[in-house]
């Protein structure tokens, strides 16, 4: 119950359709319950007692009596769902606005199937039991209760003759709980990866068919998708098991019921019609503890996904704005590390170690190094994606928590290697990081990033709609509609993070280009692999495990022998090979 408990606050403001779906359930079931006591009269007072004359009155209050059920079970079943899907609407909009303020970590080791099959799946599967499952369980208990009262009523010795099985029942319901909770727990648990298998294969069908891995791919969905078979084989084996037994138990109670009742019929204690009686209302107490299994079935299904669910409401959110944070319109663009070290969590190895520098606004640092040397992270430390474990990041001389997460981050603009870009339209996906923008903005931000030339020739111009991932476009156009995205934002701060690695060369020729024009007056973070692409900037930093080995300009750094040199040495090597040649040839 604690789950259930837990997620209160998103049902409890519909209460008032709960508890209208309850009343009408009420009304419903007390209606049902007088059905055997109007059996049990039209034997023993109309035919057993010969007063025919008020047949046609019975019959006439049996249809009454049905209407008036119609309309009560529309209203409870209706208010029941209505109060089902109106919680949940609620949850899953919580969920995804979550999903979009979890930090960083968290999506490191989240999958994205797995996610999608919490929003969906799991939501439904609470859904399911709040409209039905609750009410139903309810239902069984008020049942059970009013039966026991009617039977009780014509005969106590009966009554707990007939019952004997129960507290076998009861044990047998038990036990089946206890074991199918955990098995659809599994069940959840394996189509959350079967769903991760199928985004994974789509979002990296280009790898997949590339290196031929289709029968590879193939066989580890049929992997997924068997132990989901299995898992759902193994409870259907628990239900298999226990349904039977439960229902032998049920009918044991039939037996008790006619041989003991026929018994007391003879014997005159019991009036016919009351025996007859007496096998209606038996069954409102088996039906419902029998179908307790399913009902159990349901409510175990929600506690399994409204545990799934509360995983994602209780993530910590660790990275939030200070108190004091403030809203900043515009930022200097003066950015100073002292003494940064960084470690992901749950890894030993630090991913920074003491890094120090300073950039002063406008100016282009290049971060240059081996993968895994730690340049991206010192990009994503500064726009808070990740805390530090030590040491001090400013920005225009105050720490950046002093700013509220939203105008830091918009003050820095990204350009990654690959881009995302949405199936919307290329004018919106410039548009992306400041909503409400002009035309004019977009058409000036598309063509300081060189795309606006390309983007006219498309059929729809800024209109045209992109498929998933920015499918149609040719890898450099979708970074130059990235450039594109970045400028329209002007931030004070710019990251291009491998920006033009992806691209031809000539293609990566246009593109700097372009990114020269947009760098200006903007304190630039340029990471590369490629000499060329870091040459010109202000202060060039070499990482190298972690740490800053080596800073300078380009033309210091080539005048030493360190691991710059190095580097240069071995992309200029050719070029270097070459012109010697000539020199010899001279
Ligand atoms: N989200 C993460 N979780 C755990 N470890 C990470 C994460 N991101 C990076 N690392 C690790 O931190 C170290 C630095 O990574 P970083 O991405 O900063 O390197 P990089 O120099 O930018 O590499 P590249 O040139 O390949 O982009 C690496 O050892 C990397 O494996």
């Amino acid at each position: 119950m604690e789950i259930f408990k837990r997620l209160q606050s998103f049902y409890m403001p519909y209460k008032k359709l709960f508890i209208t779906s309850l009343i009408f359930m009420f009304f419903v079931t007390g209606i049902t319950v007088v059905y055997p006591i109007v059996l049990q009269m039209t034997i023993d007072d109309v035919v057993l007692g010969e007063q025919y004359d008020l047949i046609p009155y019975l019959a006439f209050g049996f249809v009454g009596i049905m209407i008036v059920k119609g309309i009560g079970t529309f209203v409870y079943q209706y208010t029941g769902e209505m109060f089902g899907i109106t919680s949940v609407y609620r949850l899953r909009n919580e969920l995804y606005k979550k999903l979009q303020y979890l930090p960083y970590r968290y999506y490191d080791n989240a999958k994205t199937g797995d996610l999608m099959s919490r929003l969906t799946a799991d939501v439904e599967g609470f859904r399911f039991f709040l409209s039905f499952g609750f009410s139903e369980l309810i239902r069984f208990f008020i049942l059970i209760l009013s039966a026991f009262a009617v039977m009780f009523y014509y005969s106590p010795s009966l009554t707990f003759v007939t019952l004997a099985t129960l507290p076998f029942l009861a044990v047998a319901v038990y036990r089946f709980d206890k074991r199918v909770h955990p098995a659809f727990r599994s069940i959840r648990k394996s189509f959350g990866q079967l769903n991760t298998n199928v985004q994974e294969n789509i979002s990296g069908i280009n790898t997949v068919k590339s290196l031929s891995r289709e029968s590879y791919q193939t066989g580890k969905f049929n992997d997924s998708n068997g132990t989901y078979k299995d898992n759902y084989i193994s409870t259907s084996n628990i239900w298999a098991k226990f349904f039977p037994l439960m229902e032998l138990l049920g009918n044991l109670s039939i037996v008790l019921l006619l041989g003991y009742g026929g018994y007391l019929v003879i014997e005159g204690s019991l009036q016919l019609g009351e025996l007859v009686a007496f096998y209606s209302l038996i069954w409102y107490i088996i039906w419902p503890i029998t179908n307790l299994g399913f009902v159990i079935n349901l409510f175990s299904q929600s506690k399994a996904s409204g545990e799934r669910l509360l995983e994602i409401l209780d993530a910590e959110e660790d990275i939030q704005d200070a108190k004091d944070a403030e809203e900043v319109e515009s930022l200097k663009g003066h950015v100073q590390f002292t003494n940064v070290t960084h470690r992901y969590h749950g890894y030993e190895e630090k991913a920074l170690s003491d890094v120090s520098f300073t950039a002063l606004p406008g100016q282009t640092i290049g971060l240059i190094g081996a993968t895994g040397s730690g340049k991206t992270t010192v990009t994503q430390l500064l726009a808070r994606y990740y805390e530090p474990e030590e040491g001090s990041i400013l920005i225009d001389g105050k720490p950046t928590d002093a700013y509220t997460l939203n105008s830091l981050r918009k003050n820095i603009g990204f350009v990654m290697q690959e881009s995302f870009l949405f199936s919307s339209s290329i004018k919106s996906n410039i548009a992306y990081g400041r909503p409400g923008v002009s035309m004019e903005d977009i058409i000036e931000a598309a063509k300081r990033a060189d795309a606006h030339e390309f983007i006219m020739e498309l059929p729809k111009g800024y209109d045209t709609l992109l498929g998933e991932r920015g499918l149609g476009l040719s890898g450099g156009q979708k970074q130059r509609i990235a450039i594109a995205r970045a400028i329209c934002t002007d931030p004070s701060i710019l990251v291009l993070d491998d920006a033009t690695s992806a691209v031809d060369m000539e293609t990566e020729h246009t593109i700097q280009q372009a990114l020269k024009e947009v760098m200006k007056g903007r304190t630039t973070f340029v990471i590369a692999h490629r000499i060329s692409s870091v040459k010109q900037a202000d202060q060039i930093l070499v990482f190298d495990k972690g740490s800053i080995v080596e800073r300078g300009t380009h033309e210091t750094l080539i005048n030493q022998s360190g691991p710059y040199r190095r580097i240069y040495d071995i992309q200029f090597k050719d070029m270097i090979e070459e012109e010697g040649r000539r020199e010899v040839a001279k």
